[in-house]
């Protein structure tokens, strides 16, 4: 007889209803670890935000969370300016560093300008490196690259002179400065600037190179701002940066700079590959055009390339870099020249499209700088004792704009504004906070008025930061405002500009990282209508 044929296998053989009293009994021992889990949470919560810090005074207060390990790192993810904003309510306003964790890291935040001075200074035990070595990783290049990148060289090193006997990494900040600091060096690529812009701000050039133009004829055009200056200014920078070969080899390569800067947040916050192919796609599109550039000899590429470059792929290849790493070098040099001066070119215009007077004021403070359309003295117009509103009219964007944060890593225990901060957690100074500070920049921060820049030394203040700060302040600082007042002027010389409809006024993309100046929030772009007003002289 087989046991088939006498036993009928029901569910309820195989799984048995549990007897009540075993329901009640799963139910309490549930309920006991509910309990006890609560109350180990309770516990943990009081001692880490209420005893601990009532215990050890000297280190910055941390803004509470709920559940360990995660911390805030939802509303870091969704809009990291309002968690500071509302972190710092938390502990009424105060002007101490205090602490916030996401996804197991501890950032220390100074929200105090003489405080973040004290971060900028302390180069022993602060270091920016460990970000541009994790960009760097994050990016493609081999760990030993990284190394060597990091290492010290011998100060008779040929090349680039190395008193010191730095490495690579640092003697590039040398470098930079080298190129883009005010001097000979700069003139070179603020001129290439200037003539770009000639060649490129003529409405038969706009109507062959923007395809997105959403209606032209031989007297005008109209164009999606925001699309437009991020498609100039990124051709701009690759022209002064790459010469001319860059863009044959690969002519869709700003369009893909465009579409990954935009996505730049996903690599910031490391999102998985699988989360984030839309990024990484463009990204890698970049590097490959960069690496057959590089394959390209120097002497046959075509156009002027910008002195760093062709010093920085020099020292490079000395170390023994291979064509792929030095493509994935290059392209933050790419990044650093392309990123923010679209960005704030946009803004520019933005503010003075929506105020007529200012917009006239620009006009007629840059007129002397020309003669017919043509920009015949572009320093002119660097001069804030020439241009006084242009001059306000830039640090107000860059103000109210402005997005970024330093961040050092903590190699050592450090104190930073009578605080101890612990070694192996981050440090950053929140720019846009400082930027806001009403003590400083006057009433109702949010505001666009150029006229606080009228309030003596306020550029001098260390509360203003948007190039931020020390050893690695940005060395593009001189050239991006050449380049975004030469085009704003330019503009405003050649075109009668308008807005298109009544289009409001675009919000900015508050909630995403970006490495300097915000972008616009999704379907907030706007076109305008140029329309010629000067004959050619
Ligand atoms: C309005 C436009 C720009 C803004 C707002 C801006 C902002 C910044 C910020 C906030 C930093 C980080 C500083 C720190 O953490 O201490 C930076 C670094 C840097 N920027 Fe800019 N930048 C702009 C334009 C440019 C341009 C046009 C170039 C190149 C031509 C450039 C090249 C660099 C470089 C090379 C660094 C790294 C500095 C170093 O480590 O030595 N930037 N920039």
């Amino acid at each position: 007889m087989s046991f088939a044929s006498n036993v009928t296998i029901t569910s309820e053989v195989l799984f048995p209803p549990p007897h009540s009293s075993q329901l009640k009994h799963g139910y309490n021992s549930l309920e006991k670890v509910a309990t006890c889990l609560l109350l180990t949470l309770l516990l943990w919560r009081s001692w880490r935000f209420t005893i601990f810090p009532f215990l050890y005074p000297n280190h910055p207060k941390e803004y509470p969370y709920w559940i360990p390990f995660v911390g805030h790192a939802q509303a870091f993810f969704r809009d990291s300016n309002g968690l500071l904003a509302r972190a710092r309510n938390h502990f009424d306003n105060t002007t101490e560093p205090i602490a916030l964790t996401a996804f197991g890291t501890t950032f220390y935040v100074v929200t105090q300008a003489k405080h973040s001075a004290e971060v900028y200074r302390n180069t022993e035990t602060l270091s920016f490196e460990d970000f541009v070595q994790g960009l760097m990783r994050v990016n493609g290049n081999k760990e030993v690259v990284v190394q060597a990148m990091y290492s010290a060289l011998p100060s008779n090193k040929p090349g680039f002179p190395n008193p010191q006997g730095e490495s690579l990494g640092v003697l590039a900040q040398k470098m930079h400065i080298h190129q883009l600091h005010p001097g000979n060096n700069l003139v070179v690529l603020q001129l290439q600037v200037k003539a770009k812009i000639d060649q490129l701000l003529r409405l038969d050039t706009l109507g062959k190179i923007c395809s997105y133009a959403s209606s032209q004829s031989p007297t005008h055009i109209e164009l999606p701002l925001y699309q437009w200056c991020s498609d100039y200014f990124i051709r701009l920078g690759q022209h002064v940066y790459f010469g001319e070969t860059l863009e044959q080899i690969d002519p869709g390569l700003t369009d893909d700079f465009l579409i990954f800067d935009e996505l730049i947040w996903k690599m910031l916050y490391q999102y998985p590959s699988f989360l984030s192919h839309d990024m990484s796609r463009p990204r890698t599109q970049i590097i490959a055009s960069l690496k057959k550039y590089f394959q390209v000899p120097e002497i046959e590429r075509s156009g002027e390339t910008a002195w760093l470059i062709n010093a920085m792929e020099d020292e490079m290849r000395a170390l023994g870099i291979d064509d792929d790493d030095l493509a994935v070098l290059m392209f933050h040099l790419y990044f650093a020249i392309n990123t923010n001066t679209r960005k704030t070119a946009f803004w520019v215009l933005t503010y003075l499209l929506h105020n007529p007077t200012l917009l006239a004021a620009y006009r007629r403070e840059t007129e002397p700088a020309f003669e017919g359309d043509n920009l015949v003295d572009p320093f002119y117009i660097q001069d804030p004792a020439n241009c006084p509103q242009v001059d306000m009219i830039w640090h107000e964007t860059l103000r109210i704009s402005g997005w970024s944060a330093s961040v050092r890593l903590i190699t050592q225990d450090t104190m930073i504004g009578g605080k101890l901060m612990r070694k192996g957690n981050r440090v950053m100074v929140p720019h846009r906070l400082l930027h806001f500070d009403k003590t400083i920049f006057g009433k109702e921060p949010g505001a666009f008025r150029p006229e606080r820049w009228q309030k003596e030394n306020l550029t001098r203040s260390p509360s203003w930061r948007p190039f931020g700060g020390g050893k690695t302040m940005c060395s593009g600082r001189f050239l991006a405002r050449f380049s975004v007042t030469t085009f704003v002027a330019t503009l405003l010389r050649r075109f009668d500009v308008e807005m298109v409809g009544n289009p409001p006024f675009p919000e900015a993309d508050e909630g995403r990282p970006v490495l300097g100046i915000m972008s616009i929030k999704k379907g907030h772009d706007f076109k305008v209508r140029l329309t010629p007003k000067v004959k050619s002289g």
